[in-house]
């Protein structure tokens, strides 16, 4: 079966009019968990990034094996109050609330090309706010990728004046 298969899809999920795509249950099985990350590896590896980035939690569990493959290094930013001083911190929206997200102020970016990997792109909040902080840490966006982009949501307008490729495994 291909990891799509896997996917599984719960209405009403966090909140009442979401249908929310649940990928965990794909990295459970071994091929599909590799098939994903080889697709994910195959289309990330031209943007030429010397780092990924990935937000709190979905987006770590891709980020830290792309990484690896791709002899990149790994910034996570994680959710409000994990991290010590100093943050930079960046409020953001998502489909199902709002949130703060927070990065290393330390971490050195400086010049360095970073690509942003997620799950899911939903209303492009999440990566926005990521992105912001890339660039207030120097770096340079080389590209997002996801596994899955949900067309209806229109993340992709939301990175329009991002001049870097959006990558998606599937969109639907
Ligand atoms: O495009 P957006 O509208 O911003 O939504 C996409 C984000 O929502 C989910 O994360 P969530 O905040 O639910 O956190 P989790 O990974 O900890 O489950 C998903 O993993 C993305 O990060
Ligand atoms: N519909 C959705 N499914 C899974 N993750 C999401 N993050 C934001 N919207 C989502």
């Amino acid at each position: 079966m291909a990891w799509m298969d896997y996917l599984r899809e719960i209405p009403d999920f966090p909140e009442p009019g979401v249908l929310f795509r649940d990928v965990l249950p794909v990295l459970a099985v071994p091929d599909a968990w590799r098939e994903v990350l080889d697709s994910l590896e195959q289309q990330v590896r031209p943007l030429g990034a010397h780092v990924v980035m990935a937000p709190e939690a979905r987006g770590f569990l891709l980020a830290a094996p792309l990484a690896d493959r791709l002899g990149a290094g790994l910034v996570p930013v994680r959710k409000p109050g994990k991290l010590p001083d100093p943050v930079f911190r960046e409020r953001y929206t998502l489909e199902y609330g709002e949130n703060q997200l927070e990065v290393e102020e330390t971490t050195v970016l400086k010049g360095r090309r970073v690509v942003i990997v997620d799950d899911v792109l939903a209303t492009g909040g999440t990566v926005k706010a990521c992105a912001h902080l890339a660039e207030r840490l120097g770096a340079e966006i080389a590209g997002f990728a996801f596994l899955i982009e949900l067309k209806a949501l229109n993340g992709r307008s939301r990175l329009d004046d991002i001049e870097a490729p959006v990558l998606a495994l599937e969109r639907l």
